[in-house]
Formats: C-alpha cells, structure tokens, sequence
C-alpha cells in the first residue's frame, strides 16, 4: 500500500505502531540520571509508515522532512547509519516516511520509525542480524526502541529495556492528544516526580493494577493535558500514557470508543485504535518472510 509521502517505487513499506504504557511506575533514579522503572507496554493497530529502497553508494536519505528535526538527527538516519556502521555493508537506502503519530505524545512515534528502519534495513540489506543485537542497537537511540525491536507486548523493568512478554486482553482504545509537546527528559528531572514506588510483580498488573507515575507532573506543568484528562474522564477512566502528552481510555468495542470520540471538542484531536500484543510490524515480516 502506498501513500501520498511514499512513492510507489518504494521497494519494502513497513508500518511503525504506536504504544501505550498501559502503567508506569518509576522505581528509582540511577548514577546516570536514568530511572528505572516498570511499565506495560502494548501495541496500537495505528502509527507511521516507513517506504524504503536500496542504494548501492552507500548513502541513508530520508526524503520526508520533519519540521524541527534536522535531517542527521532524525532517528530513523541515526538508526540507518548505526546499522550501516555496526554491519560493515556497503548498501545505503533511500527512505520516505508518512508521519501519522504526534510527536512527543508518549506514544513512541520516533521509537518506533528507529525500530522499523532497523528491521527494514536488516531485511533489505540482507544482514544476518540477531534480535538481540538489533534490540541492544535500539537501547542505544532511546530507551523504547528494544519493545518495538521486539514485537511482543511487555511489562519493561530496567530503563525499559529488560522485557518479558505479556499476553493482555486486546481492547479498543480512545487516544486524545492534547495539542502540546511534552518534554520527556524535563518531565523526569522535575522535583515532584514521585521516584520511589516500590515494585511490583507483574501477576498483580495483569490484573489491573497499577498507575502513572508521570501523570500529575505532567497535569501540573500543561494545561491541555490537565483538560483532557478532566474532559474524557468523564466519559471512561483515563490514563497518561509515557510522559504524555496523550491520554487514552479502553472499551470493549470500537463502537463505543467512536462514540465517544465524537463527542470531543475539535480542540483535541483524538484516534481510535485497537490493543495488539504482536506489533503489526512483526505481523507484516511475518507475511514477508511466508511469500
Ligand atoms: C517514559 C517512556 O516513554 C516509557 O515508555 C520511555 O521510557 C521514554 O523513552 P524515550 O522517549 O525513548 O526516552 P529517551 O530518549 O531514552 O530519553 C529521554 C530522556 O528521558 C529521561 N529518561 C528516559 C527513560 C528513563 N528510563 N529514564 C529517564 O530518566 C532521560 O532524561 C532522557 O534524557
Ligand atoms: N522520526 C522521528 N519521529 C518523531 N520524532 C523524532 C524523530 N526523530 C527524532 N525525533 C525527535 O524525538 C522527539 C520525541 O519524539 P517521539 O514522537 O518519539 O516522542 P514520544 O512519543 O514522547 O516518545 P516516547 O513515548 O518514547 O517518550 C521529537 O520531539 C523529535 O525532536
């Protein structure tokens, strides 16, 4: 499938999914200045698409701009350019992206067009690449690059990094975001973060429990996330996801989420989406790998 940013020349076309943090739980700080934390992360059945074709000159141009994203520092050509450097191959790519996800929406928009590019190129490069090592590649770009690697819903412990897969109901949900960029790395040095929950086994997440600890920094510092919280609460329990800036609510059905997003304010844009514990990158090398 093609869309109007990726050309139908477009050799391999990869979608990149959202996440939710179903909870977030920050645990501790480390020397670095890293938290540890746990966390649930499922996939969305929405996100970005990556187009990519081969070059034989050995050059990574993303041909898509992102406003306040210079080229270079784009994650998806640090992401090719890792992989280039680590495999030692000759091969370069032309890449293209449809942008669907907000950025800084804690819903790992950059992550996981990093994680896509790694596993598009691996394949279009033909590398003999372990999951592992893509997986410990991604940790390197950002704490949430190895779940989107990997594929698979999880409860992340670490940064995020040490994941254990997790089978969770598959729900519809309601996403609202709040028109503001949130700055992850100011949300984790302000003050008032609550650093010191202590931990929990992931048998009493999976049935239920749970919060985020993010989210009344998060409310205290961006209004629009404060009223979207207010606002949707009123219509099903609502969570931050990440850092924010989104919130999201479940349902049993894609109907009542819809109805629901229809009766927001056209002041916050919002999406409807269902829960996937494989993300539908995987599903669709998954597909690639049978033909
Ligand atoms: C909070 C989450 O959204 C949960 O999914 C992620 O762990 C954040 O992942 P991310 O956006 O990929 O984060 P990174 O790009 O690695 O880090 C951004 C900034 O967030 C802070 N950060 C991030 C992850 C973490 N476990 N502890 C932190 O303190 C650091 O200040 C870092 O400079
Ligand atoms: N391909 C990309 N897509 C989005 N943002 C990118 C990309 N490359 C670099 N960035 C930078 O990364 C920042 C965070 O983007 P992202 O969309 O991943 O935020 P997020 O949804 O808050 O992520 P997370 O849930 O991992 O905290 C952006 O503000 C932007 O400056």
């Amino acid at each position: 499938m093609t869309t109007h940013a990726i050309p139908a020349h477009a050799e391999l076309i990869l979608p990149a999914p959202a996440k939710l943090n179903l909870m977030l739980h920050i645990l501790g700080r480390r020397e670095d200045g890293y938290h540890e934390l746990q966390t649930l992360f499922q996939f969305l059945d929405h996100g970005d698409q990556l187009g990519f074709s081969l070059r034989d000159d050995g050059v990574i141009r993303l041909h898509t701009e992102i406003a306040g994203v210079p080229h270079d520092s784009n994650l998806i050509v640090r992401a090719a350019r890792q992989l280039q450097e680590q495999s030692g191959t000759r091969l370069g790519a032309d890449i293209w992206l449809d942008k669907r996800l907000p950025m800084g929406g804690g819903i790992g928009g950059g992550s996981s067009d990093a994680a896509t590019t790694l596993l598009g190129l691996a394949h279009l490069w033909k590398l003999d690449c372990s999951e592992d090592r893509l997986a410990a590649l991604g940790l390197s770009l950002g704490a949430d690059v190895p779940v989107f690697v990997r594929g698979r819903a999880a409860f992340a412990e670490g940064v995020g990094e040490k994941l254990t897969p997790v089978e969770l109901p598959e729900p519809w949900f309601l996403v609202a975001v709040p028109q503001v960029l949130v700055s992850t790395a100011e949300v984790f040095s302000d003050p008032e973060l609550t650093r010191d929950t202590p931990p929990i086994k992931v048998r009493s997440l999976l049935e239920g429990g749970g919060r985020n600890d993010c989210q009344p920094v998060v409310e205290k510092r961006y209004s629009a996330v404060r009223n979207a919280l207010i606002l949707l609460n009123k219509f099903v329990p609502t969570r931050l996801t990440g850092t924010g800036a989104c919130v999201f609510g479940s349902f049993p059905n894609k109907d009542d989420a819809d109805k629901v997003a229809r009766q927001l304010p056209a002041t916050l844009p919002s999406f409807v989406a269902q829960g996937a514990n494989v993300s539908m990158l995987h599903r669709t090398l998954q597909e690639l790998a049978r033909k």
